[in-house]
């Protein structure tokens, strides 16, 4: 997201830049504060402008300078997130706290980050260091040429779209250079044959039937000569759906591939972004599409463009003002297509829309089959899907209505052209002028010409669903995972020493949740995150797994920033056990195996041991082999918690995450939980998240995070001699037992 735009002369004029002083962020804005009340600038022109240099924020309205602030005199300056809105504080040393600039959401991203970057230069200047540079990775979330909203991708797909993507797909096509030659070569043949045929039938009526100079066996030559044609024709045109076909799986196949390895190493925010429905429809149907372009399409439009080109040759050949006749409405239709092609674009769009929002809308359900059951509320699901198909129901009726009156009218605009040449060649038969075997050659070969053009005015559409769903799979493979890996990261086997430092994170930019973190944990500690809910503390275990990265400060391991870890070792070295237990449809064995695909029966079992699951697990019917069920449903709640915490032992982690692993559990679940969970913690750095105080009793240290921040940190009895938050929490949570 770009955080410096240029500004003209005369705003530049307007800011009186000292020598030296240059703009470091610049942004644009589009409300004003106008005694307290918003005013939207008109069409949201973005005539206001933040601007942040080496020394001041300024605020440019026009070509005035509205407000301006001495970063020096400032404590803080910062973005804050509204209803429909966002503003910028900018609270001074004296205490006395500005609301500097207003903006619609459309701004808030770029302003918080140009915030950000002037908070960075403030805190800079104070300590006299070097102030770090901002950047973005975000999306922009318009086009800078056309101001179109983005469909979730880098690029827009009106003005940079199509000649790119055709470009990327035809790489992937080099792949396959054997196929293609084969079906080019098969389509020449089929293009030589088709026009061959009024060739001979021209020799036969004008060389035999015309002059009489033949008999029988001239007649049986001719229908045997065609017939053969026709016969190798039809094997020709086998031989090349046979090839499509293979050509269209293989391509479809390597890119579902592409895609689903894809969105594997994609980042957490871009897959919690998408609905599922969403990416499952780009994964199946798309690549599905490209298959049935591939086999319907793309060979059978090849053949057919030569036919056509070389028929029209022939054709000027015999007679180019009959040609030219039957040409008269072909360029009308031209005309009318690409007149009606932006629309056919953005019917197809809307099109594939309602069919994303369908397929999320059924795996949300059906997913959440328990949740809609428990509430009684399958009459009312049906109804909302109902409604859902109906809207995409009306929305492929009417891109069918559309297609069935475009097509019959381009038709017949095509055909028509062929009358008017068919009449001016009869009276040339009939003056002399042209043979009958010339008219009859012309008139198939216009058959050819026309033929097949009413079946390419199909094309767009198909062209248009090609593009669309390349569109669609190209925005993901294009994606850039945002957690990867860079060249200097590497792996080495964890000791378990964390250091958080002045460690602030946002799933917005806009909205800290943590904010300046600092603790330091040592190999082997447990440490107890405890805290409201909505305070942070997953967000905390999210930032350690390394599914986010920081926005300002950095977490080491070992001495090492965690972003300089390779991922794949990171993670292989933590065990994570969830409160929401994912459990893949499968074996209990399968299921364990997950976190270890190659450990033996004989460490699964041991794992299941340590996990407090194999006594269970004996007793199923088919033991480590028993069906756990879709989302492991067959098994009660402490059961798929202890294949959890199995399965994320299985690797020996160095490193354990408990997020309220014991909670919603019934005592004696509780227990044998607890009982295994205290066993593997020992030797291992744990974070352990949980609600009931209890559960942390024996961590080392508890930190409490309250206001984006760390509250409190020490032991247990060190907290409630504290008096403090966590003493508040303890108190509470003893009260409302003794209540009970
Ligand atoms: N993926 C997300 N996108 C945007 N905001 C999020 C996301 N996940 C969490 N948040 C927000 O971040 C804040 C902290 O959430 P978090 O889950 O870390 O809190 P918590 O302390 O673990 O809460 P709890 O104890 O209830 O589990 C909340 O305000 C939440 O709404």
């Amino acid at each position: 997201m770009k955080l410096l735009y240029t500004l003209s002369d005369s705003q530049r004029a307007a800011l009186e830049l000292k020598p030296g002083e240059e703009p470091q962020y610049c942004v644009p804005t589009d409300l004003d504060y106008d005694g307290g009340k918003m005013r939207v600038r008109e069409q949201y022109a973005d005539k206001i402008w933040l601007v942040v240099t080496q020394e001041r924020f300024l605020v440019l309205e026009d070509e005035k300078v509205s407000a301006s602030f001495l970063l020096d005199d400032c404590e803080k300056i910062k973005c804050e997130h509204q209803v429909h809105s966002g503003i910028v504080i900018v609270v001074k040393k004296d205490g006395l706290s500005v609301c500097a600039a207003r903006f619609s959401m459309r701004h808030i991203v770029r302003a918080a980050y140009a915030v950000r970057g002037a908070q960075a230069i403030l805190t800079a200047r104070r300590k006299g260091e070097t102030p770090e540079r901002i950047v973005s990775l975000e999306y922009e979330k318009y086009c800078e040429k056309c101001g179109r909203a983005l469909p979730g991708t880098r690029k827009c797909p009106y003005c940079e779209g199509k000649a790119d993507i055709l470009k990327k797909f035809m790489s992937l096509c080099g792949e396959y250079v054997g196929k293609l030659l084969v079906i080019s070569l098969i389509m020449v043949l089929i293009t030589i044959v088709n026009l061959v045929t009024p060739l001979i039938q021209r020799q036969f009526i004008d060389g035999v039937l015309a002059t009489g100079n033949g008999g029988w066996k001239e007649l049986w030559i001719f229908v045997g000569v065609t017939f053969s044609m026709l016969v190798a024709r039809i094997l020709l045109e086998v031989y090349r759906f046979w090839h499509c076909m293979a050509l269209g799986t293989s391509l479809s196949m390597s890119m579902r591939r592409s895609l689903y390895y894809k969105i594997q190493t994609l980042s957490l925010s871009f897959i919690n972004n998408r609905k599922p429905g969403e990416l499952l429809n780009r994964v199946s149907q798309d690549t599905n599409q490209i298959r049935r372009f591939m086999e319907e399409v793309f060979g059978e439009m090849f053949s057919t463009l030569l036919t056509m080109t070389v028929s029209l040759v022939v054709m000027f050949m015999i007679s180019w003002k009959m040609t030219l006749f039957s040409l008269v409405f072909v360029v009308v239709v031209f005309v009318v297509t690409k007149a009606f092609w932006h629309h056919i674009r953005s019917i197809f769009h809307r099109q594939w829309l309602k069919a994303d929002d369908l397929a999320s809308n059924l795996q949300d359900i059906i997913s959440g089959m328990r949740v809609v059951k428990s509430f009684g509320k399958e009459e009312k699901e049906a109804a909302r899907f109902q409604k859902k198909t109906e809207e995409f129901a009306a929305i492929n009726k009417k891109n069918e209505i559309f297609w069935a009156v475009f097509f019959p009218i381009v038709t017949f605009l095509m055909g028509a052209g062929s009358y008017i040449a068919v009449y001016f060649g009869g009276m040339d038969v009939l003056n002399d002028r042209m043979t009958l075997g010339e008219l009859v050659q012309f008139i198939t070969y216009c058959g050819y010409l026309f033929g097949p053009l009413s079946w390419m005015t199909h094309m767009p559409r198909m062209v248009m669903q090609m593009i669309t769903s390349l569109n669609r799979i190209y925005d993901v493979l294009d994606e850039e995972p945002v957690i990867a890996d860079s060249d200097d990261s590497r792996e080495f086997p964890v000791k378990g020493a964390f250091t958080f430092e002045n460690v602030s994170f946002g799933y917005h930019t806009y909205e800290p949740v943590l904010e300046n973190i600092s603790f330091q944990v040592k190999p082997g500690e447990m440490i107890g995150l405890v805290g409201a809910s909505g305070t942070g503390k997953s967000t905390l275990i999210n930032l350690i797994m390394r599914l986010y990265d920081v926005d300002q400060g950095r977490i080491t391991i070992d001495g090492v920033d965690i972003r300089k870890v390779k991922t794949e070792s990171l993670h292989s070295q933590i065990g994570v056990v969830l409160q929401e237990t994912f459990l893949f449809s499968g074996s209990i064995l399968a299921n364990i195996r997950f976190a270890k695909q190659d450990a033996s029966l004989a460490e699964v079992i041991q794992a299941a041991k340590a996990a407090n699951a194999h006594d269970f697990i004996c007793k199923t019917p088919d033991g480590y082999n028993t069906y756990v069920g879709e989302h492991g449903y067959n098994l009660s709640g402490g059961e798929r918690q202890r294949i959890a915490i199995a399965r994320a032992i299985l690797n020996n982690p160095r490193l354990l995450i408990l997020d309220e692993a014991t909670s919603a559990l019934d005592t004696e679940s509780e227990f044998l939980i607890q009982q295994a969970l205290d066993r593997l913690v020992k030797g291992r750095t744990t974070f352990a998240i949980a609600h009931r105080l209890s559960t942390l009793r024996n961590a080392d240290r508890l930190v409490v995070i309250d206001r984006h921040g760390v509250a409190e940190i020490g032991t247990h009895n060190e907290l409630l001699e504290k008096k403090g938050i966590y003493y508040g929490l303890v108190t509470a949570q003893l009260q409302m037992a003794e209540g009970k």
